[in-house]
């Protein structure tokens, strides 16, 4: 049987990183899902912009969804809400062909390994989690659902990353620490300390810079 057509949330950076990754992996995408009303009726990347969930009711039973195609965790998670309630299926994992994911590893559904990241043994992550390029997942990571993990960080061993955080570009992450749901680690940062749910960390070594409103 062949695979299902896509559709992907977003057409920004994400979104059309997403694309150029299924066209490696052989996948049709027939749309973006945008739910900006200028969007609607545009081509980026020469993928047409078929608009908000509402506007793609035909493709029920045809297409699965990638709700993945933004960074920010909060919105990843409305889109996810938004394809449920419409009776869509969210597509599976998509792994860039260069990414080994070993037998004792876990990847959930909707979620991205970009091309270059490293995943070790015993990694767990969740669903609608993005691992962008060249991150380094160690051994006995948890990645909790809605993440995004921005290009070249390096996550310890045994770190444990809650539901819904960022974690700014090129910033590293020590053994045993664990960061709080909703949290957001700023680009840059060295995580040497647990970081609280819903707070802003940022710096060498990260410090607590401020508290995130409720997502
Ligand atoms: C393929 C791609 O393009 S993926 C894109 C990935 N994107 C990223 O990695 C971007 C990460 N973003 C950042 O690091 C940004 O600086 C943010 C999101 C943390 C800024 O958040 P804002 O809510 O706008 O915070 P704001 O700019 O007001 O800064 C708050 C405080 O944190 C500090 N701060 C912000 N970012 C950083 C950082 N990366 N490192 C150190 N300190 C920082 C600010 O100096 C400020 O400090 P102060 O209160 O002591 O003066």
């Amino acid at each position: 049987m062949s695979e299902a057509n896509l559709l992907i949330w977003g057409c920004g950076g994400m979104g059309r990183e997403i694309l150029a990754l299924c066209e490696v992996l052989g996948r049709n995408v027939i749309g973006f899902l945008d739910e900006r009303i200028e969007m609607r009726g545009q081509f980026v990347d020469n993928v047409p912009v078929l608009g908000d969930i509402a506007h793609i009711a035909k493709y029920r039973n045809e297409a699965e969804i990638i709700c993945s195609g933004v960074g920010d965790p909060a919105l990843k998670r409305k889109f996810v809400f938004k394809t449920k309630e419409a009776g869509f299926r969210f597509a599976p994992a998509l792994v860039h062909p260069s990414v080994n994911v070993p037998k004792n590893s876990r990847l959930g559904i909707n979620s991205i390994l970009c091309a270059g990241s490293i995943v070790s043994i015993n990694v767990q992550v969740g669903n609608f989690v993005i691992v962008n390029t060249n991150v380094t997942l160690a051994h006995d990571v948890s990645v909790f659902d809605y993440c995004t993990i921005s290009p070249g960080v390096n996550v310890s061993g045994h770190v444990t990353v809650e539901e819904g955080v960022f974690i700014g570009t090129g910033s590293a992450i020590r053994e045993k620490v664990s960061i709080g749901a909703w949290s957001m680690i700023g680009g840059g940062s060295f995580v040497a300390s647990d970081v609280p749910p819903q707070a802003l960390y940022a710096g060498v070594p990260a410090v607590f810079k401020k508290t995130r409103t409720n997502p």
